[in-house]
This record gives structure tokens, sequence and C-alpha cells, in this order.
């Protein structure tokens, strides 16, 4: 089975990156990328490629590259499923905000839709991919709703979960530790590794069962976010005890069976995915009655909403417990470096918790705009729009934001943080000048040889 078009169905930030790079290395393949979001088609077709929807590093590039080549973006859905040997589906899959299984199960509504439209759109065979995070046996309601309504032709699904990271995605596409693929089907299960295989070691190509595939994307997740809370638990222990969460982190990553990556203690994971994802394994466990299974992979969540708060608590403790009307600097608002993604950042639910007791917050991020951190916290739906306009305010630059600020919060670990002109900034602060780093970033940067007063996640 050869395949010389795919159609990708979601233009996010999966898509987008995952379809360039195919495209990149494929030049015999024509890739299209549909959304029925016609503002971001229009900007990943945008002549200025600084306006590309999705930042990444590198990315622009592998557009760059292929566009117009064998890569084009649209908003044709229909034409492009009708013109696809294989479809990829790419398209978000939240928590779901109501009904059964609200504030856990994945709402697969979008996914639904994408099956409803391929088998209505479809009038030859195809191969279907599933690149959304799915939970486990998606494959046989999608198998179901493509038999049921279609026009009689007939459809192979593969499950081809993503596991890049966001900021690292050109690298990880093009450099993947494995790439995965379930399937049923011999026939389809090849095509799709000989598209990967094009440039990535057949050896990392792994093949499974559709189950198997599902279940392992969601797996992966909870165990990498699982990492973070462990540490993060332990981080707590060090700052009651003089013990360095660095150094501890450093002394057992050095154990190889442990390994020294995903380690990092902050201020709490964030991203659009690890909480949704766990979620939805708890949800699963518990549809199974695996009720232990669920309580267990908890936990993870729970530490982690207790590092956000603990980490607010301690400014609000340490500013003699009370910031009503203190000017709070907040660098970083992107839930990790070199990402415009914000989707679940810590410094949300940091910031929503200091509003709650009526900071003022000034917000400085080199990569996210005013209207995203007013967009997050109008969402959290806490307190009325106006007043987050009120208390909040967006700058685009640090030393403005550090102005009067009675502290500093760090909550993206952006290089160039490192770089500022720390007794500057100290210069214009109120003092005592606090720095709360929940990043651990500046601790090599003596702030409090600078005079600042130092507080680091897990020291
Ligand atoms: N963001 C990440 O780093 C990763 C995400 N994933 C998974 O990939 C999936 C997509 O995630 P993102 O790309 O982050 O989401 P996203 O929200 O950035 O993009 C999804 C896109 O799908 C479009 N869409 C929804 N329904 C559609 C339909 N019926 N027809 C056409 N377009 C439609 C939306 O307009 C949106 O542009 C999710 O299941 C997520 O869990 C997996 C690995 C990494
Ligand atoms: O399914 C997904 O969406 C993706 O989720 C994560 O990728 P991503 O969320 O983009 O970024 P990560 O590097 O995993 O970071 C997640 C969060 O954990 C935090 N983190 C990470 C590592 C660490 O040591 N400490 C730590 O606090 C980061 O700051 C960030 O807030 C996984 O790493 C990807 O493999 C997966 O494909």
């Amino acid at each position: 089975m050869e395949v010389k078009n795919i159609c990708c169905i979601g233009a996010g930030y999966v898509g987008g990156p995952t379809m360039s790079v195919i495209a990149q290395q494929c030049p015999h393949i024509t890739v299209t990328i549909v959304d029925i979001n016609a503002e971001r088609i229009a900007a990943w077709n945008d002549s200025d490629l600084s306006r590309l929807p999705v930042y990444e590093p590198g990315l622009a590039e592998v557009v760059a590259e292929a566009r117009g080549r064998n890569l084009f973006f649209s908003t044709d859905v229909d034409g492009a499923i009708a013109g696809a040997d294989m479809v990829f589906i790419s398209v978000n899959t939240p928590t779901k905000t109501y009904g059964k299984g609200k504030g856990m199960a994945a709402d697969l509504k979008y996914i639904e839709l994408c099956a409803r439209q391929i088998a209505a759109a479809a009038t030859s065979d195809k191969i279907i991919v599933e690149k959304s995070t799915l939970p486990v046996r998606t494959a046989e309601a999608l198998k179901s709703i493509l038999h049921n309504t279609g026009n009689g032709v007939s459809f192979h699904i593969l499950s081809n979960p993503e596991f890049l990271a966001e900021g690292t995605a050109i690298q990880d596409l093009h450099r993947p530790d494995r790439v995965l693929i379930g399937g049923e089907n011999a026939e389809a299960v090849q095509a799709l590794v000989d598209i990967y295989a094009t440039w990535v070691p057949r050896e990392r190509v792994l093949t499974t069962n559709l189950w198997s595939s599902e279940l392992s994307k969601l797996t992966a997740n909870a165990f990498l976010a699982q990492r973070v809370s462990s540490i993060n638990a332990i981080s707590e222990l060090c700052e009651r005890t003089g013990a360095n969460v660095d150094e501890v982190a450093r002394a057992i990553g050095t154990d190889s069976r442990i390994g020294p990556k995903f380690l990092k203690a902050s201020v709490g994971f964030g991203g659009s995915c690890f909480q949704k994802d766990i979620l939805n394994l708890v949800y699963i466990a518990r549809s199974y009655g695996l009720e232990e299974v669920a309580h267990y992979w908890e936990q993870v969540i729970s530490m982690n909403d207790h590092q956000k708060q603990r980490f607010a608590d301690n400014i609000v403790q340490t500013l003699y417990n009370t910031v009503s009307g203190k000017k709070i600097a907040f660098l970083g608002w992107a839930f990790k470096k070199d990402t415009n993604d914000t989707r679940e950042s810590a410094a949300i639910y940091v910031a929503d918790a200091l509003l709650n007791e009526e900071a003022n917050i000034i917000v400085y991020d080199p990569k996210v705009s005013a209207e995203q951190v007013y967009a997050d916290l109008d969402y959290l739906g806490t307190r009325a729009p106006k007043e987050n306009r009120r208390l909040v305010s967006v700058v685009d630059d640090p030393y403005d934001a550090a102005e009067r600020a009675h502290a500093i919060a760090v909550l993206t670990e952006w290089d160039e943080f490192r770089d500022y002109d720390w007794q500057r900034i100290k210069d214009h602060m109120m003092k005592p000048a606090f720095v709360f780093d929940g990043r651990k970033l500046l601790a090599d940067n003596r702030l409090a040889d600078l005079g600042f007063t130092y507080y680091a996640i897990g020291e």
C-alpha cells in the first residue's frame, strides 16, 4: 500500500509540526493539513513566518522548506479527506466539562465529528490514523462509526500517538526515541512504518496491537508527570531539612535505573496534556472498578496542585502575611520555556491564588501576549474580567515589570532570565527585594550576594 496523499485533521500544536516534518522528510507525499479554524489556517499560510500560530524552535524553517511544495494548509476538510489515502486525526481531546465523567474523562466529541465527516466524505478506501491522545479502546468506537455511516469503502484504523514535547517538537520529531504504531491490518501498519522509516531508524519504529498503543500514550504521560510530582514532593522535604533538591536529583539520577531526566523540581507541571491524560487514566481505571489503580495515579495530580498552592502561600507568608495592594512581578507565563503555549500553566494558578489576596501582578513573558494572559485568567471564572484587568498588567520589558515591585516570582525557566542585570532590577524594586524562584533557575546568580532575599523551590 503506497501512500501518496495524506490529510491531517487538526492544525494545532501536534498536527502542525508533525505533518510539517512528514512533508519535509517525504517530498514524494502530498500532505494537506486542514482545520475548521480559518484564522489558524490563515496564520499557517502567512508569508511572515514569525506569525505561524505555533512557536517552536526550528518550525519556521521546516514550514519554509515544504509549504507550497508538498505541504498545504486548508479549510477544505471534505476535499482533503476525499483526496487522501491516509487521514490523521489530530484534533483536541480536552477533559469533559459536562455530563458523565465531567472533569475527568476525555471529551471525544471532536473525534466523533471527524469520524462522521471522514465517513461522509470518503469515496475510496483509507487508512485512518489516531494521532490525538485517546482513551484505550477508542479505535473500537471509531471503527463502528466509520463502518456504519460510510459509503461502503473500507477503513483500516491505526493508533500512532505522538510523544513530542513542546519547545523541542522539531528535534523530537526529527530524532524520536521511538515511534509507536498500533494496528490490526499488517498492510496498513506497514504503510505507516514506511513513512516514518524514511528518516527514523527502523528499530525505533515499534509496532503493537491497537490497545497497547492507545494505552501506552496515557501511561507514558502518567509516568513522566509522576516523576515531576515525586521530585516536587521531595522538594518540600528539602526546604524543611537543609537538603538541596538539585543535589538530591543528581544523586539519584546517576543511578542508571532511575536516570537523570525529568527530575527538575518546579512550581508544578503544566501543559495541555499531563493533567488531562492522568485524569483520563484515573477515569478509565475507575470505570473498570479498579479503585486502587485510580487512587494511585490521582495522587500525581494532588501533589501538583499542592505544589502550586504552596508556592503562592509562601509568597503571601513571606511578604508579612499580606500581598494586598502589593506589586508582584511574574517572570514567565508559558507552561515551560521555548513555547507560547500557556495551557494549564502553573503561572495561571499561582496568579489566581495571589489575586484572591488582592495582589497586583505584572507579567512579563517573552512569547505570551497580554490577550492570552487575560484569556487564561478569565477562563478560570474566579472573578470578573474587568477585575482581572484592574489587578493584572502585562508588559513587554522585564525591567518595567520589576519597577517598584515588592517581589519577583519566576514561573517559567526562560534562559534569558539568567542574563538580566539583576543589580539594576534590585535597584528599582521595593526593599527588601524578594525573589521566589519556582524553577530554581537563578540559584547560581548569587542573588543573595546582590542583596535579594531569595527563595527557591527545594532549598
Ligand atoms: N500539545 C502537545 O504537545 C501534544 C498533544 N497531544 C495530543 O494531540 C491532540 C491535539 O492536541 P493539540 O494539537 O495540542 O490541540 P490543539 O487544540 O492545538 O489543535 C487541535 C485543532 O483541531 C481543530 N479541530 C477540532 N475539531 C475539528 C474538526 N472536526 N475538523 C477540523 N479541525 C478540527 C481545532 O480547531 C484545533 O485547531 C490531543 O489529543 C492531545 O492530547 C499529543 C502529544 C503532544
Ligand atoms: O502528550 C503531550 O502533550 C506531551 O506531554 C509532555 O510534553 P510537554 O507537556 O509539551 O512538555 P514537558 O517537557 O513534558 O513538560 C511538562 C511540564 O512539566 C514540567 N517539568 C518537566 C520536567 C521536569 O523535570 N520538571 C518539570 O517541572 C515542565 O516545566 C512543564 O510544565 C511529554 O513530555 C510529551 O512526551 C508528550 O507528548
